[in-house]
């Protein structure tokens, strides 16, 4: 996360008393990430988690996030587990922002995930879409593929100051996903946004899942896809195969592909990476001024788009190659 707004002694050890977490011993804000303000807060009773919501979070998706991340504890996916408040809400308000305190998670994020690391979460992803399978909520996804050209249009005039052609190869992309996307996949509860920084290990196991506020409802397979992204990529944006075989593989662990969810993969990878490109553009042209937030750079995303393009079936990411 990052500090979009600051919080004063004051104001913050007023907010935590109505909780019954003791007192406030000492709190520190959270430079990484880029969507909310986040900071550690250490009180008698131990750590927590504080977050304001900011700009890409609305008020009324509050409930959704927060009564899924209880949902998923308690169905032994382990996330953090947001703190009720004296009078049993998990939902509060500080510097004018909504905010609330969750429980801290032991491990840490994984820099250059190995094979392994892909199974392990591709394992943990499935698990999280048979938890979430009877969450009474639902949630549109907000950056759902219709949702993509009105963002584009907002920064088109400006894309090629990113990179020269990009207002043009981003039409062409919408025009091919906006008419091919597949719409009678599986659905249910997704993460949207299960990215390294985003699953917590202890030694070689998935220790913990965070970051809820993409979380919605759309096609399961989306979510492989936008893992497949996020995890498969080398530094230099070389796709490494091993890492997706891995990653499908400790999925089908838990839950297994339909035929049709195979033949979408391709396509599904080409909309995640655009999703993401068209964030990290619209963010990095729209900085706030004087905030700690270190965006994330569009030309990643830009690379694996490309790469998707030149995929031709479910079998270019090592899916059913017969391959350790
Ligand atoms: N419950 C938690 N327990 C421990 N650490 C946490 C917890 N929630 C957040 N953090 C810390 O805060 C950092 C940022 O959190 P998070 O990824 O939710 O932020 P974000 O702004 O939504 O980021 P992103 O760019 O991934 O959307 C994490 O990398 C982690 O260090
Ligand atoms: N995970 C996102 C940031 C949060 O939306 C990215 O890397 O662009």
């Amino acid at each position: 996360m990052a500090v979009y707004t600051e919080v004063s002694d004051d104001d913050l050890a007023s907010f935590l008393s109505r909780y019954e977490v003791g007192e406030l011993l000492s709190y520190k804000g959270i430079a990484e990430g880029v969507e909310n303000t986040n900071y550690i807060v250490h009180t008698t009773t131990g750590p927590y988690i504080l977050t304001l919501y900011e700009k890409r979070v609305s008020a009324d998706d509050l409930p959704f996030f927060l009564g899924l991340m209880e949902h998923l504890a308690a169905r032994q996916v382990t996330c953090p587990t947001p703190v009720r408040d004296r009078t049993g809400n998990h939902l509060g308000e500080l510097c004018g922002r909504a905010a609330a305190l969750v429980t801290f998670l032991e491990g840490f994020w994984i820099r250059r995930p190995k094979p392994e690391h892909c199974s392990k979460v591709g394992h943990a992803l499935a698990q999280l879409h048979q938890a979430g399978a009877d969450f009474k909520l639902t949630r549109r996804n907000a950056l759902s593929t219709w949702d993509w050209r009105p963002l584009f249009e907002r920064f088109a005039s400006e894309a090629d100051s990113i990179a020269p052609g990009l207002e043009a190869l981003i039409k062409a992309e919408l025009d091919v996903l906006e008419t091919d996307w597949p719409l009678a996949l599986p659905e249910g509860v997704i993460h949207a946004d299960l990215f390294p920084d985003n699953v917590f290990f202890l030694a070689k196991d998935v220790s913990g899942l965070i970051d809820f506020y993409f979380a919605c409802n759309d096609a399961l397979a989306y979510d492989i896809a936008i893992c497949l992204n996020a995890w498969c990529f080398e530094q230099d944006f070389s796709f490494n195969v091993t890492k997706a075989r891995a990653l499908l593989r400790g999925y089908e662990e838990v839950r297994s592909l339909t035929e049709d969810e195979r033949k979408a993969m391709p396509l599904l990878a080409r909309g995640a990476a655009l999703r993401f490109l068209l964030t990290r553009c619209y963010d990095w042209l729209n900085r706030p001024a004087g905030a700690v937030v270190n965006p994330h750079d569009p030309i990643d995303y830009l690379r694996r788009l490309r790469f998707h393009q030149s995929v031709r079936s479910i079998a270019d990411y090592g899916y059913g190659d017969g391959s350790r």
